[in-house]
Formats: C-alpha cells, structure tokens, sequence
C-alpha cells in the first residue's frame, strides 16, 4: 500500500503540566477531505498548529509526501505543499483582495491562479480592500490565499465559525469542490458539515485519536457517541 500523504506517529506536546496532544497517529490521503472533529479543548487547534510548523512538537513523527518534515520551518512545509489557512486579519487591511492573493502566492512561489477569485466564490471582489470585505468574505478570502499556495494538504481551522447557515452552505460547497484536487484537513464543529462533507472522520478526545474512518462508522462507533456525539436526540 502506498504511503499516506501525511502521516503522524506518536505526536506529543505539552505546555507546563497540561499534555495536549498525548500521543497522536494520524493519517490522511492523498485528495481526500478528512475532517478532525472532538469536544472543546480536545487539543485540534493545537494538533493543526504542530502540523502546520507553528509549534514546535515535544515528540513523535510528521511525515509529508514520504519525508519527515517534524523539524521543518512553517514556510518550508507550506513549499512542501502543507498550508495552513491564513488569517486576513492579522494583514494588511487595506490591501485589496488580488493583492492579498498575489503575496500568497509570491510568497510560496507558486504561479498565480486566475480562476482563483471565481473558485473562492469572491468573483468581482478582487479590487476591494479587504476591510471592506464582509465577515464571510474574509473567512472566503482566507481559503483562496492558502489556495493560491497550491497547496497539496490545506489546513482548516473551523473556516465556518461565525458564518450565517447560507454562508455556511455555500463554504461547504467550496471545500467539497476541492475534492479530487487537494487534501483537506478540516476541523469543524457543525458536526452535520462534517458528516455531509468528509471522505474520513477522525475524532480527538483528550489529545489523542479515538477513533478513524468512513463517516457512517465513526457516527455509530459506541466510543464516539459516548464520549462526543452523544445519543441521536441530543447530537450536536
Ligand atoms: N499556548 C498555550 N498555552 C497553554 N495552554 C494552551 C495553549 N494553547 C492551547 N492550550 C490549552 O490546550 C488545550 C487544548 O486547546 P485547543 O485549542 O488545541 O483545543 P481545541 O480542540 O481546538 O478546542 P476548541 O474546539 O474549543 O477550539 C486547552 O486546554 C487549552 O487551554
């Protein structure tokens, strides 16, 4: 069997007393959505941090495309092709849209995409300084950025959080059409999202994996409905 795209063995961190990540295994293949689900403070963040280089890990091993990347920078994994969505945010707001999408793309050296504005759903927005940008837009905007990597896994932190249920539909339809063209890593608590959208479901609980698989099994494994999900009548 060939190797997953990106495989963790044994990923550990802590900060003082309290360990997060407590001995996580993971894999994800290559173009599949695989979405990270878990109760609050279950250590997803965390997890995606130490896999996008932000943190460094205190143990275990990131393999990526067949290389150990575990001591890579940030920027080194994101040329590698594993990129964590940007926060537009934290840039420069009164930059516009194709300039926000031009520096990503500058910056990972990948050749600028012109279906890009269209795929991200930003069509006509592209001379729009971005604190012009509405809520959804922003979080749209963050997507396109980490596309414009070409991005061989992209990271998603919650990419729904704070959006109307339109405006999450339609994130969803975004992420479902990078199916095919991409891995997906997605953390999500919309568990609904995640079960329509996912190839694969792996659940954290407690800094480590519960459970991994196709989204019918995970929903009925009596371990994640115990520990996350809950009974039907009360599924969050
Ligand atoms: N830099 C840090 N220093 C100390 N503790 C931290 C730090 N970052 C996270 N934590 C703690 O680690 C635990 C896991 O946090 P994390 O944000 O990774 O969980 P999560 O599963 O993403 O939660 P949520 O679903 O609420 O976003 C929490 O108890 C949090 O307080």
């Amino acid at each position: 069997m060939t190797e997953p795209l990106l495989q963790v063995r044994g990923l550990r961190k802590r900060f003082g007393g309290l360990v997060v990540t407590a001995g996580v295994d993971l894999d994800v293949q290559s173009r599949e959505i695989h979405a990270l689900i878990g109760p609050n403070g279950a250590g997803k963040t965390t997890l995606v941090s130490q896999l996008a280089g932000e943190l460094r890990s205190d143990a275990g091993a990131i393999r990526f495309d067949g290389h150990d990347i575990t001591q890579l920078s940030t920027h080194a994994r994101a040329r590698r092709g594993l990129v964590r969505s940007f926060q537009v945010t934290r840039l420069f707001r009164s930059l516009s849209v194709t300039e926000h999408l031009a520096f990503a793309a500058g910056a990972s050296g990948a050749p600028p995409q012109p279906d890009l504005l269209a795929r991200a759903g930003l069509e006509g927005r592209g001379a729009a300084p971005v604190d012009q940008l509405s809520h959804a837009e922003q979080r749209a905007l963050e997507v396109a950025m980490a596309l414009a990597c070409r991005p061989r896994l992209l990271l998603l932190d919650e990419p729904m959080a704070g959006l109307g249920a339109e405006e999450s539909l339609a994130m969803g339809e975004r992420i479902a059409a990078l199916r095919g063209t991409c891995a997906v890593l997605l953390i999500e608590h919309d568990v609904e999202a995640v079960f329509r959208l996912a190839d694969r479901v792996s659940v954290l609980v407690g800094g480590a994996i519960l459970a991994s698989g196709p989204p019918a099994q995970v929903r009925s494994d009596p371990e994640v409905v115990a520990a996350y999900l809950g009974e039907p009548e009360d599924t969050r």
